[in-house]
């Protein structure tokens, strides 16, 4: 048993999951086949297969009708080109991490009889994700209150493929208040112009806080503050994770597990526009646990931004981030691994 497709990008957010649990299958000696588009992230990423074949593929997405059914065509024949692939290679399993990239080489394999296993890296499901679970031999999901939108019987809570030397690092880190207070601010993997416009102008206002703010693809001014760093985006998050107190963030899937791992009691501005509004679900709970702070992207402003971050300096943000790594998930990508792995040796 020893030869795996693997499908999922588009977006980071598919393609980086995918990537850490190919490097798991990779070092455990599997022979992997990656299945993408042409016009993905994955077109200009490396990644650890020995084959990577990828199709132009249209979403199925827009009003128009034409467009929508060139859409289903182009999935479909896709759909085609990839199950011809898998009855000439033969995979032992194939497994899918989302994006309606994923969608052909989960029907195909279907088809064709190949175990399938679907991995779901946020809140609320998406369509791609839900369509394929149907014909999935497990689902793998990030957060537990996602089990209620798929059959429970074959879901299970595996959390979040992260980078490698962020798990390493945030395993043995323990939070230690710093003398002179530090914040965080991240806006995803492409930043986020409201939050950056406010972090710079809080900046200037609360002179005894560091910032250190990653503004991303976006323009902004950049004022000469003693108090504040900015860098348009950073390879070694881990540094700056553990450089801080408090991490002002988006709630996309990674960061928010990110965020878990190194324990960091977080303020979250859920991009608004994500799918089924899921970034907000993605720490709704954690709130409700009153281990971060919540703010919508509408109510936003310098002063909330004030008020919160005072509020939160005011916690006793040790004894919190004890409580928030309780809720961490580390080595998500072998706890995927080895359910697949025991379903073989159990059949
Ligand atoms: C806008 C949008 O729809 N975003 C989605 C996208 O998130 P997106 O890819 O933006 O965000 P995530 O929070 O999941 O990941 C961001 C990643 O970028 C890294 N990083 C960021 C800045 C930097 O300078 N260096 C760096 O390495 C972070 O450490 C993290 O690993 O996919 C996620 C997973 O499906 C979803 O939950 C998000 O909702």
């Amino acid at each position: 048993m020893k030869k795996v497709f693997i499908s999922g990008g588009g977006t980071g957010g598919h393609f980086y999951p995918a990537l850490s649990v190919a490097e798991n299958l990779k070092e455990k000696g599997f022979n992997i086949t990656y299945i993408g588009t042409t016009n993905g992230i994955e077109s200009k990423k490396d990644f650890p297969a020995d084959e990577k074949i990828l199709y132009p593929m249209r979403a199925v997405r827009g009003k128009s009708i034409i467009g929508k059914i060139q859409g289903v065509f182009s999935l479909l024949s896709t759909t085609f080109k990839v199950y011809k692939q898998i009855k000439k290679e033969k995979p032992d399993f194939s497994i899918c991490f989302g994006g309606y990239t994923s969608i052909p080489l989960g029907l195909a394999s279907f088809l064709a009889r190949v175990p399938l296993y679907i991995h779901e890296q946020n809140s609320i499901p998406s369509y791609s994700n839900k369509i394929l679970s149907y014909f999935a031999k497990k689902v793998f999901i990030t957060f537990e209150l996602t089990s209620k939108y798929f059959n429970r019987k074959k879901t299970i809570l595996t959390g979040m493929p992260l980078r490698k030397n962020i798990i390493e690092r945030a395993k043995n880190y323990v939070y230690k208040p710093n003398q002179t207070k530090t914040v965080l601010v991240v806006g995803g993997s492409q930043g986020a112009k409201k939050l950056s416009d406010s972090t710079i102008s809080l900046a200037s206002e609360m002179k005894d806080i560091k910032f250190i703010l990653i503004k991303g693809k976006w323009q902004v001014e950049v004022p000469n503050l003693e108090n504040l760093t900015v860098y348009e985006y950073v390879d070694n998050m881990e540094d700056l994770y553990t450089s801080a107190d408090v991490v002002i963030s988006r709630s996309g899937s990674s960061s928010v597990n990110e965020i878990l791992c190194f324990g960091k009691y977080a303020i979250f501005i859920p991009f608004p526009y994500a799918a089924s509004n899921h970034q907000y679900y993605n720490v709704k709970w954690l709130k409700d646990l009153g281990l971060c702070e919540l703010i919508e992207e509408k109510d936003l402003s310098k002063e909330v931004l004030k008020r919160a971050l005072e509020d939160t300096f005011n916690k006793d943000l040790e004894s919190l981030s004890k409580k928030i790594k309780e809720y961490a998930i580390f080595d998500s990508d072998e706890k995927i691994v080895e359910n697949i792995l025991n379903d073989f040796k159990n059949d």
